[in-house]
């Protein structure tokens, strides 16, 4: 222990040497100035210097139990993180700050397992948010972290605000600790010692301040794994593995019609919209087909009810009647007119799950839905995760949920309008443009000579303009 110490003082001073800790007046990234400065980049050019780091890391994991991986914060803990992987022994991986724009899209490059448990390496810890940005690229993986191990702790704040998020943070050595070393080497005065205590009393900081999530920059295939409703995390799913985020409004009138465009189109859809009071000859007959034909094409079925009723009511027209809605549709939609009652009672009546999508704009030209409704919508949908698989809208409402899924009528790639008020949109400016996820087309298809073949084109119009958003 006595020899470790003395390790740890002697690198202490070695950081002071190579100039990785300066003390002085300097700016920081915010423009505000500091009379300590910490630059542990240049270790690179010091094998010695990384060696001894690496040995004593190792040291310090030794408390930690059954770490699987570890993996360090871009950048400058990629190298330490490397070093402590040879010493080791432990696998590592890589956190990439943005996703390429070809390939695999993906954010953590290395072999890893769900459920695996990794140990987060960094330099120096001030916040802790940027600990807490390759912690939730982590997680959305699904790998497991509640440890960082850390060169550094600034005694700003950090080490609480990762606890407060889940993560213990183990530090090799504090700031107080760094700087009673180098007076005690004689590197540095009391004087400084001073400055450095006032500084960090007068600059503790509260909160990490994560960058905003842009839902729109993240593949559908990644939302899967954000969202709380397990019917929205199905349909990302399947329009990631079908890549299709064409939804069509069936609006025939007819029964065979239905199961026909069904059959036929499925194959090019990620979801199947009925207004299934409009079919006249409706039976029960009709659901079994229904459900099979969208279960071979992998489609999830969506009758689009607009409940809009106090709960007990939406309950009774979810489940019973001669529609049976709640047996075959996974998901369905509802005004938030009447409040959370609608939820409560779509929850009430769900048999397994359901995802149910709130209308919060709409296509029509002249609608009274005002701007404050519409917020009001989207704060409802937020508080029920669990239930809420996306909003029906025009406009990106909600940029920094990616559980939520924007579904945007009104797309049609030859009409502006119809005679009754329908406005339409083409695919590449609501998907572009206005944020949508999925785009609801309906007559443009059904209506078009070759509904297969248009099908086919408004699905690869739609998929191109997502793809090119991404980027
Ligand atoms: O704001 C809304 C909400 C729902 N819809 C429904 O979408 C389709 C659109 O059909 P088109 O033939 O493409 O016009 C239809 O089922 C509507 O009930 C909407 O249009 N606007």
């Amino acid at each position: 222990m006595a020899n470790q110490e003395q390790t740890l003082k002697a690198f202490a001073v070695q950081l002071f040497q190579i100039d990785a800790i300066k003390f002085g007046e300097f700016k920081t990234k915010v423009g505000l100035m500091t009379p300590v400065y910490c630059d542990l980049r240049v270790i690179v050019s010091y094998p010695d210097v990384m060696k001894t780091l690496a040995n004593l890391l190792e040291q310090q994991i030794k408390d930690i139990t059954n770490v699987d991986i570890i993996c360090g914060v871009p950048y400058t803990a990629l190298p330490i993180a490397t070093a402590v992987s040879l010493n080791t022994g432990l696998p590592m991986v890589m956190r990439r700050k943005e996703a390429k724009d070809y390939g695999t899209r993906k954010l953590i490059e290395g072999v890893f397992k769900e459920g695996d448990k990794c140990l987060i390496v960094e330099d120096v810890v001030t916040s802790g948010s940027s600990i807490l940005e390759t912690v939730k690229d982590l997680q959305n993986e699904g790998i497991k972290c509640s440890d960082a191990i850390v060169l550094l702790n600034r005694e700003q704040g950090g080490a609480n605000i990762l606890k407060n998020n889940g993560i213990n943070m183990h530090a090799l050595l504090t700031l107080s600790q760094l700087i009673s070393y180098l007076i005690e080497a004689k590197c540095i005065d009391v004087a400084t010692n001073e400055k450095v205590k006032q500084y960090l009393a007068e600059n503790q900081v509260k909160d990490a301040v994560l960058p905003a999530i842009n839902r729109l920059k993240l593949s559908y295939q990644e939302r899967a794994k954000l969202t709380k409703n397990v019917v929205a995390e199905k349909l990302f799913q399947i329009m990631s593995t079908k890549q299709t985020n064409l939804c069509l409004a069936a609006d025939v009138t007819v029964a065979s019609d239905l199961l026909n465009l069904a059959e036929q189109v499925g194959p090019y859809i990620c979801a199947l919209k009925t207004h299934i009071d409009i079919i006249e000859d409706f039976s029960s007959n009709l659901l079994s087909p229904l459900k099979e034909i969208a279960h071979r094409h992998n489609f999830l079925l969506f009758e689009d009810r607009k409940f809009a009723d106090i709960g007990k009511t939406v309950e009774l027209q979810f489940s019973k009647g001669i529609h049976l809605i709640s047996s075959w549709a996974s998901l369905v939609t509802a005004h938030s007119l009447l409040g959370k009652g609608v939820l409560d009672g779509i929850k009430a009546a769900s048999l397994d799950s359901c995802g149910v999508f709130l209308l919060a704009e709409t296509s029509a030209a002249g609608s009274l839905i005002t701007e404050s409704y519409t917020k009001s919508t989207v704060k409802l949908a937020s508080d029920y995760p669990q239930l809420v698989a996306g909003i029906v809208c025009q406009n990106n409402l909600f940029l920094d949920n990616p559980g939520l899924i924007q579904l945007t009528p009104g797309v049609n790639i030859n009409k502006t309008s119809d005679n009754m008020g329908q406005q339409y949109n083409s695919p590449e400016f609501v998907v572009g443009k206005k944020g949508a996820d999925i785009a609801v087309v309906g007559r443009g298809i059904t209506e078009a000579k070759d509904p297969v073949e248009t099908a086919k084109l408004y699905r690869n119009l739609l998929w191109e303009a997502y793809t090119m958003r991404l980027k």
